[in-house]
């Protein structure tokens, strides 16, 4: 055994300070998923009532311990049950992330996936225009890159489309005078997928005070799944995008065209 050295009578060796380090790590990660939302109270609740349950066992206090014993053995299936939401987007995240890295090595492959090609081309184009002519009018949007990806189960009340993407077409939906014009427009396998959907509001409380629904929205489905949202405020016409759950706003036309083209 690797001994480094001794506390007192108790010798550390390398995997001790390993596995310190780890769930050290690990801690931290569930601290800054949960942090601001109320999973972090019932999580706070649950780490009590195990360090109440062990300073118990530790005791000898037989009688309280035998109480908690019940709680601690079902405590597992108790976690999962109260933490479902939270398991299942993770979950999602995980599956979604693998999946999309799996098909555009594929479509690589198979030279699906329209890269390099004159069409790709002409679809950021048309995506680029649209967005800037909206921030310039002041038309508010919502558009949801999504790759290969299949957002079922995440975005809901969408109305099918599968449309070519133009300009004109997405300008015609974000008109706030068309039936269309509420929610988002999901893009994805190089269609225009779904239009008017909504999609999971981000309960982030480190987002800016001016961020409202559909920021939030644009914010929520990037949380959940490895995806990118374009958003033109209606109020100020500022352009954002959303990604890896954190927004970032007022993008130039520059910054526009290479964000569209890497998460295109
Ligand atoms: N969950 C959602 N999913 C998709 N779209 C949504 C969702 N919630 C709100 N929206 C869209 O956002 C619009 C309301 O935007 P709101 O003014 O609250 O947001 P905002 O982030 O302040 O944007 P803006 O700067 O454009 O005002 C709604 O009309 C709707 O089209």
């Amino acid at each position: 055994m690797m001994y480094l050295f001794n506390i007192g009578f108790l010798p550390v060796r390398v995997w001790d300070i390993l596995d310190i380090l780890i769930v050290g790590y690990l801690m931290y990660q569930i601290y800054k998923l949960l942090r601001g939302s109320i999973a972090f109270n019932i999580f706070v609740g649950v780490l009590t009532l195990y360090v109440v349950w062990w300073l118990v066992n530790q005791l000898g206090m037989d009688l309280l311990s035998a109480v908690l014993d019940q709680f601690v053995s079902v405590g597992v299936i108790i976690i999962i049950i109260i933490f479902q939401p939270e398991v299942r987007r993770f979950l999602l995240f995980l599956g979604n992330t693998t999946l999309r890295q799996r098909s555009n090595f594929l479509g690589r492959i198979l030279d699906r996936n329209l890269e390099n090609t004159e069409e790709k081309a002409r679809q950021l184009r048309a995506l680029r225009s649209a967005i800037v002519r909206m921030s310039k009018r002041k038309t508010g949007a919502l558009i949801v890159l999504a790759g290969s990806l299949d957002l079922e189960g995440l975005v809901s009340s969408g109305v099918e489309m599968d449309a070519d993407i133009s300009e004109p077409l997405l300008e015609s939906i974000f008109n706030k005078y068309s039936p269309l014009h509420d929610g988002a427009v999901i893009v994805g396998s190089n269609r225009l997928k779904l239009a008017s959907c909504v999609l999971p509001v981000s309960d982030n409380p480190n987002l800016p005070k001016s961020a409202g629904l559909r920021h939030r929205a644009g914010v929520g489905i990037s949380e959940r799944a490895n995806v990118a949202a374009f958003i033109v405020s209606e109020e100020t016409g500022g352009i954002s995008v959303a990604y890896e759950g954190k927004l970032r706003r007022n993008l130039d036309e520059k910054e526009l065209k290479n964000l569209l083209s890497e998460h295109y």
